[in-house]
């Protein structure tokens, strides 16, 4: 039977035509997916769901969706399906970066271009009769500063544009390498900087857990008076009440927004207020880039459901049938050794080692690598995948290696990460062992066995009595519960690093009462 697939947001025929072309049963129901109901009761019949951003696909349509193996976002961001509720269930969630970049990255200009000559108020007023000349005083952005923060496709195709206009731009990004910068033209600055400096303030990352409420009050306070605030990225970057307040009070001259903490937004205080620009989330609305993010899901969801070829998932590597059933440990072990030292590493990457030790480096390393690569880059990235890790690594001039070699040690075969920066070296290995399971082997050169818990503590520490039981005081005071407490140490009386999996995340007062205790150097969370 052909498979079929549900097209539940407005997208460009071409996807319809390709499906059919393909083999592939469709239903083309653009406005289904924002009735929650309707979604809910036909998504039993499908097995691909492609979707824009007005489909919330949550765990109960996840739940509901009994044959679905497949959902493809048409564009970039997916923060409107929930992901491990996917992944659990074995649905392959597929997006399309690159699509719809230049596009959105033109809506930014034309969104700070419409904010520094107030184009949507001017045009309302002429349209009205009036001929309001004195009323509409604007800026230049020429020699003016534009800050953009999250400097990766989008981002740099606005600083591109911006260096036309002859603005000076300066960018924050965790990510950006100093030579990547001076590749796109920009001043590698840190996020204070870009608060201090701009005229103009443009946001360009995902929105994660790190960059969720980045402009906030005390973000604001620390601008330019005066400073104009564009956010076509995500509601949620720029915390609303705020920027209201910094609107009225004139500390923001303007913002202009695409994008809202609750969409549609058919109603906002915001729009009380005469210097606010808004687009209903138009950033990828284009022909082209409808065009582009159409034709690429509904080929890659094609490719899946007829072949099982993945390409471009977020949530699966990229491998054949055969090999799946032997290398999917060791995938998930490079995933997870990446995303520790991921999530340990504070400063822009410069290079990653990955060392194969006996019978893995027969295996397909090229889709370990990418694995490894994705869990580096997906604490920062988030909607980094295995398919794009490698060019998205390049393209921040991350120098990757792989290294095989035979087997030492008293592990038969393991994976050994080692994530370079400028000022440091952090390295972890792991393993798969009989029952399957990702273990840690060594951290630094230090031997311990651990196994991955969704949350885990990291902890180096100064050898010396009273750790441990001061350690197991706080957690059980905090009532946070210990599933396994791994410890290793480079020798009696030296560096030591204790791994704690616990229950649920570690609340911030016990992470602050951990750092504070005098043996301990560096106490973090981790969350897999
Ligand atoms: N308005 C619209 O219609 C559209 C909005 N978008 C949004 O734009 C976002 C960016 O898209 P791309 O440029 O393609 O993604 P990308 O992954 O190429 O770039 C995101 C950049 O943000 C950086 N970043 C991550 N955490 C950061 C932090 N804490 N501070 C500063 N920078 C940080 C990353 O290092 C990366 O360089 C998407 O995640 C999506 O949410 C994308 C397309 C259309
Ligand atoms: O599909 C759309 O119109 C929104 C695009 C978007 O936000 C994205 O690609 O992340």
């Amino acid at each position: 039977m052909a498979p079929r697939v549900l097209v539940s947001d407005k997208l460009s025929e071409t996807a319809v035509q390709i499906f059919r072309d393909r083999g592939v049963e469709v239903d083309y129901l653009p406005d289904l997916g924002k009735d929650k109901d309707a979604l809910l009761a036909a998504i039993p019949n499908y097995d691909g769901l492609a979707i824009r951003s007005a489909t919330k696909v949550t765990p109960k349509i996840i739940a509901a969706a009994t044959k679905l193996k497949v959902i493809g976002r048409a564009g970039i961001g997916v923060d409107n399906v929930d992901i491990p509720a996917a992944t659990q269930r074995g649905i392959v969630v597929m997006n399309t970066p690159f699509g719809n970049a230049i596009t959105t990255a033109e809506h930014a200009i034309s969104m700070m271009m419409a904010l520094a000559r107030q184009i949507p108020e001017a045009n309302a007023s002429t349209h009205a009769g009036k001929w309001e000349k004195n009323r509409f005083m604007g800026v230049e952005l020429f020699n003016k500063t534009l800050g953009v923060i999250g400097c990766g496709n989008i981002g740099s195709i606005v600083a591109d544009r911006a260096l036309g206009l002859k603005m000076k731009v300066i960018a924050f990004d965790p990510f950006l390498s100093p030579e990547r910068a001076i590749e796109i033209g920009v001043e590698k600055v840190e996020l204070d900087e870009i608060f201090r400096r701009s005229d103009f303030i443009t946001l360009h990352t995902p929105l994660t857990e790190k960059t969720r409420n980045i402009i906030d009050a005390a973000a604001l306070a620390k601008c330019k008076k005066g400073v104009r605030i564009i956010n076509c990225a995500r509601g949620g970057l720029v915390v609303e009440d705020a920027l209201y307040d910094a609107l009225k009070s004139g500390h923001v001259a303007g913002a202009a927004l695409d994008v809202f903490e609750v969409e549609p937004a058919t109603s906002h205080k915001l729009f009380e207020l005469d210097n606010v620009v808004a687009t209903p989330h138009l950033g990828a609305s284009t022909g082209e880039a409808q065009e582009n993010v159409a034709l690429q899901v509904a080929e890659q969801m094609a490719d899946y459901l007829i072949s099982g070829a993945v390409s471009n998932a977020l949530n699966m590597p990229s491998i054949s049938a055969d090999e799946a059933p032997r290398l999917r440990p060791f995938i998930a072990v490079a995933e997870k050794l990446g995303s520790f030292a991921g999530q340990l590493t504070e400063e822009p990457v410069t290079g990653i080692v990955i060392e194969y030790a006996g019978d893995v480096g027969e295996m397909n390393t090229r889709a370990l690598t990418s694995a490894a690569l994705s869990g580096v880059l997906q604490p920062m990235l988030g909607t980094v995948n295995m398919v794009s890790a490698p060019v998205v690594a390049r393209e921040r001039g991350i120098k990757v290696d792989e290294v095989k070699q035979t087997q030492r040690g008293a592990y038969e075969t393991y994976i050994r990460l080692t994530v370079r920066t400028a000022h440091l070296e952090r390295s972890v290995a792991g393993t798969v062992f009989s029952d399957g399971k990702a273990r840690v082997i060594q951290i630094k050169g230090i031997d311990m066995e651990a196994e991955f818990g969704p949350h885990m503590l990291y902890v180096t520490n100064e050898d010396k009595p009273g750790f441990i039981g001061a350690l197991g005081t706080i957690l059980g005071n905090a009532g946070v519960n210990i599933a396994t407490f791994n410890l290793g140490r480079r020798a009696q009386g030296g560096e030591a690093i204790c791994l704690v999996s616990i229950d649920e995340a570690p609340p911030a007062e016990v992470l602050q009462a951990v750092a504070r205790l005098p043996q301990v150097k560096q106490a973090k969370p981790l969350a897999f």
